[in-house]
């Protein structure tokens, strides 16, 4: 893993992981409450996660919240993500409304990254990452598994077409039916971190058993984790303050 994606004044893929907590209030007012709340946090990047809004589908709702949002957030750096049913979020859209709220979020300037699922057409995700890099907007590249835990193999393939396509953060996120399957995580992660990968990448194995995949990416090579606010995005999220705590101490003592 070479290459540091700077964002702001946030060094992904240097020192300890950086902590992103997901925003995920349906209403206006829940997301500007949302946002006021987070910048009392210690936390390092915000993740919109937009398949929570109740206007997604109002592309003119969209950007003004986008607006608010980001005035509130001040200099910290956000991240847009409309996360499919499929993959583990709350709506679906077709594909061609899907890149075009991608694009016009990116094109706004406002957002820092967009996070484009890898399987969607292989065109489409070419096409947001060139509107994306265009205004100076990172990607990351993104998979989701909520029922299983792929092949070591299978995890290595996905994060190293993401990288293909451009993606400046490959990810993914799988669900552990056992521990063999958080270590088969953890393996893959240090394989593309180590052989394959030269950009930061981010991974982890959800919920409880795989919580320990949230903290150790340091170690094994995950550049970027998220920790949750007043409500978690996705299972075995922590707390955001207890999250720094032992991402420090696991910093201090490596
Ligand atoms: O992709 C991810 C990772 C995630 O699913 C998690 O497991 O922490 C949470 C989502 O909000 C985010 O978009």
């Amino acid at each position: 893993m070479a290459k540091i994606v700077k964002v702001k004044d946030v060094l992904i893929g240097e020192g300890a992981p950086k902590i992103c907590v997901p925003m995920v209030g349906e209403t206006l007012e829940q997301l500007k409450e949302e946002a006021t709340y987070l910048r009392t946090l210690d936390l390092d990047i915000v993740e919109w996660r937009v398949d929570f809004f109740e206007h997604v589908e109002d592309l003119e709702k969209v950007k003004a919240a986008l607006h608010e949002i980001r005035s509130i957030l001040a200099n910290v750096p956000l991240v847009f993500t409309f996360r499919s049913a499929r993959e583990g979020g709350e709506k679906e859209i077709s594909a061609a409304s899907y890149v075009e709220l991608n694009r016009t979020v990116a094109e706004t300037g406002q957002v820092e990254l967009i996070d484009v699922e890898l399987f969607n057409e292989e065109a489409d995700v070419k096409t947001l990452v060139e509107a994306a890099h265009k205004h100076n907007v990172y990607v990351i590249i993104s998979n989701h598994d909520f029922h299983k835990t792929p092949s070591k193999e299978e995890i290595v393939s996905r994060l190293r077409k993401a990288q293909e396509l451009g993606g400046d953060l490959p990810k993914i996120a799988v669900m552990p039916t056992n521990t063999a399957d958080v270590l088969t995580l953890l393996d893959a992660t240090r394989t593309m971190a180590e052989e394959h990968a030269d950009r930061p990448i981010i991974t982890m194995s959800m919920a409880g058993k795989g919580v320990v995949s949230r903290l150790t990416g340091e170690l094994f090579g995950s550049a970027l984790t998220f920790g949750a606010a007043k409500k978690a995005s996705a299972p075995g999220q922590i707390p955001v303050t207890e999250l720094r705590e032992i991402l420090t101490v696991l910093h201090n003592h490596s």
